[in-house]
């Protein structure tokens, strides 16, 4: 049994990247979270890109543990906001993983924007990196729209405002499994999972 450090502090997000990992049922791993390894510091997220930031996570986690890591870095690019908040959505309003703020701030500055221009799209970008050395890292994309009030309390962040294309509920709205099944996160992680049974299996 390989053990699999999920490197994310994000109580809610690390649910789901725990969730989607167990649905696949992949042998012979076991997860574990930060909270099962000694404390070590965080570096900033000062990358550029969605995949910098994860990929430096993950080199953290794994110079810090010695266990193979997974990081996700992820956000919401609005269109109508060229691409923002992009990597800077865990604290567009200032405070990190103020979500209720962050959201009310994209809200704000999208404004009157009409339906047919408030379309944008969840990222993330998952990476797995190895005690090895070696490295993967991946993208899922989910598209949708951003409603004008925030509707339903399943997820985090901005779910309540992100219908996603080919609904009519937010993200807020769905069940867990139907979230997993079309997110950004679902898309990445699966893409990751023949990695980690090549690397550790
Ligand atoms: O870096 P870690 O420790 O994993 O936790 P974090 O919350 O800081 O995570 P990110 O740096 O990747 O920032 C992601 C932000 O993007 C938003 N976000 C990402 N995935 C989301 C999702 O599935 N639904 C809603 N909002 C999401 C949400 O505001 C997150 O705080
Ligand atoms: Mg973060």
């Amino acid at each position: 049994m390989s053990r699999v450090l999920l490197a994310s502090r994000n109580a809610k997000k690390l649910v789901e990247l725990e969730r989607i990992l167990a649905a696949e049922q992949v042998a012979g791993i076991e997860v574990v979270g930060l909270d099962s390894v000694p404390p070590f510091p965080e570096a900033p997220e000062t990358g550029a890109t969605f995949e910098e930031n994860a990929l430096a996570k993950a080199r953290d986690a794994v110079a810090a543990t010695g266990l193979p890591a997974i990081a996700d870095d992820s956000g919401l690019a609005v269109d109508a906001l060229n691409g923002m908040p992009g990597v800077l959505s865990a604290r567009w309003s200032g405070g990190h993983g103020d979500d209720a703020a962050n959201l009310r701030l994209v809200l704000g500055q999208l404004g009157d924007v009409p339906e047919e221009r408030r379309g944008g799209a969840f990222v993330c970008a998952a990476a797995l990196v190895l005690p090895s050395g070696a490295e993967v890292v991946v993208r899922g994309e989910w598209r949708g729209q951003l409603v004008r009030e925030p509707r339903g309390d399943n997820g985090f962040g901005y779910d309540p405002i992100f219908v996603p294309e080919g609904g009519t509920r937010t993200s807020a709205e769905l069940d867990p499994a139907e979230k997993d099944e079309l997110s950004h996160r679902g898309r990445a992680l699966r893409m990751l999972v023949p990695h980690l049974t090549t690397a550790l299996a």
